[in-house]
């Protein structure tokens, strides 16, 4: 536990921030480099403790990945040559570590058992476990498999065609890397669109795949060439700088490198919809990925609506938004965000009740928030709930409070953000 006292400041943000390289896919880069043939190198990778739990898996299952800060290099053998790791995997705090990989052990041939850290423990494994088995993957575990700690004994596994059940990027990824080892073609068919890191970068490696309409469908046993990647900067970790500055008057804050893939830019949508000075320069595509600077002025803000497709786009935003929302004139509704309860947290519980803690006016809906904006915030102690995201949330919100704000443990901000405070004063000095 590492708490942190947060005091108010009374004066506005300015300055540049390169926001660190995106969550997504630096899992991926690892993931796909290591069972790639070759040498892959990856640049602005993500050095934080979820993106540590994924090297290390592989560097268990006997591949050299080497490492300084940001850059990467994966010596990959094909998944052919990985090797049984001898003791449990650790996966710590890592969701898309956990079903992604399980995705890739069901069809290798080795045993693996998988255990995670006391949130990850609590969040359901059998969206993935379940079209896993009906592709012939034996997990098992506790709950019927749902639950870490898991043991899958690989195999060969047979095509599927699935209609994905959840909104979920980490179900239809985990579906499509057990296709990769499958016999035939598999098909997963998308509700809604979520951020589609593993089908661009899947290609970025020669693997063919299709896309027609809401069905994305893969070939069995393609092999996947090394490549070297540049991993953009996270707008989930942008995010809470975006926000920070379109709440505290007169600030001005210019985000460096940030991915605006259109799968994950519902916070800028967000942002826009609620009237707030943003706009963006030196767009361009890099390795493959659009990213540009984000330049954000405050600007004072009105309530909006969140519902449907853009819901997946802007996920783990949510708890920010929610705090936005807070500063923002009316009533805010958020809603098709049922997702939020398995996440780190419940995090449509976790918000609310920070919030309120912190002088909001919140309720709670069973699948997402009505804010009514806008409040004077003031101080209290809140928790972090385990959670990255809800303890960078409640860090922004003490830039508009009136009184400190204590936070039980910001330890698990490491797990996405490691400079997060760095870069938070940096802005404030
Ligand atoms: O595929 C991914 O990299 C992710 C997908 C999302 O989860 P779901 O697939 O559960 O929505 C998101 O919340 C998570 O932070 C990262
Ligand atoms: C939900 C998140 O991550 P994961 O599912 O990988 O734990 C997140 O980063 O907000």
């Amino acid at each position: 536990m590492k708490e942190r006292i947060l005091q108010p400041i009374n004066r506005p943000l300015q300055g540049t921030i390169e926001v660190p390289g995106d969550k997504s896919i630096s899992h991926r880069s690892i993931m796909f480099g290591s069972i790639a043939q070759g040498t892959t190198t990856v640049d602005h990778f993500l050095d934080s403790e979820d993106c540590m739990r994924t090297i290390n898996i592989f560097r268990a299952m006997g591949v050299t990945i080497e490492q300084q800060g940001s850059s990467i290099t994966i010596h990959g053998k094909g998944s052919q040559s990985l090797t049984e790791p001898v003791e449990p995997l650790y996966f710590g705090n890592s969701g898309t570590t956990a079903r992604l990989m399980l995705g890739i052990l069901a069809g290798l041939p080795m045993f693996t058992t998988l255990y995670g850290d006391i949130s990850l423990t609590k969040r359901p494994m059998n969206r993935v476990v379940d079209p896993l088995r009906l592709m012939g993957a034996s997990i098992a575990g506790r709950s019927q498999g749902n639950y870490l700690p898991l043991a899958v004994d690989g195999r060969r596994l047979k095509s599927i065609y699935y209609h994905l059940p959840v909104k979920s990027a980490q179900v239809k990824s985990a579906v499509l890397l057990a296709g990769l080892f499958a016999e035939g073609i598999t098909t997963v068919t998308e509700i809604s669109p979520t951020r589609n890191h593993t089908e661009s970068m899947l290609r970025a490696f020669g693997v063919e795949l299709n896309k027609n309409g809401s069905d994305i469908s893969i070939h069995g046993k393609q092999a996947l060439t090394a490549t070297d990647i540049y991993v953009p900067g996270d707008i989930s970790s942008a995010a809470f700088f975006l926000v920070a500055a379109a709440i505290v008057p007169d600030s001005q804050l210019k985000l460096l490198h940030v991915g605006l893939n259109e799968t994950r830019t519902g916070i800028m949508d967000v942002l826009l919809a609620m009237g707030a000075d943003l706009r963006i320069e030196e767009e361009q595509v890099k390795g493959g990925e659009r990213i540009g600077n984000i330049i954000i002025r405050y600007q004072e803000l009105t309530a909006t609506t969140i519902e449907g497709e853009m819901v997946p786009r802007l996920i783990d935003e949510i708890p920010i938004i929610a705090l936005l929302a807070t500063q923002a004139e009316g009533t805010t509704v958020i809603k098709d965000a049922a997702e939020l309860r398995v996440k780190e947290t419940d995090r449509i519980r976790a918000v609310t009740e920070t919030l309120t803690k912190l002088g909001a006016s919140v309720e709670e809906t069973e699948d997402g928030l009505i804010i009514h904006g806008k409040t004077q915030l003031h101080g209290n102690r809140v928790q972090s709930y385990h959670d990255h995201r809800m303890a960078m949330m409640a860090s922004i919100a003490s830039l508009v409070a009136t009184s400190e704000i204590a936070i039980d443990d910001i330890s698990p901000i490491a797990t996405s953000y490691p400079r997060f405070y760095d870069d938070l004063n940096q802005i404030v000095q």
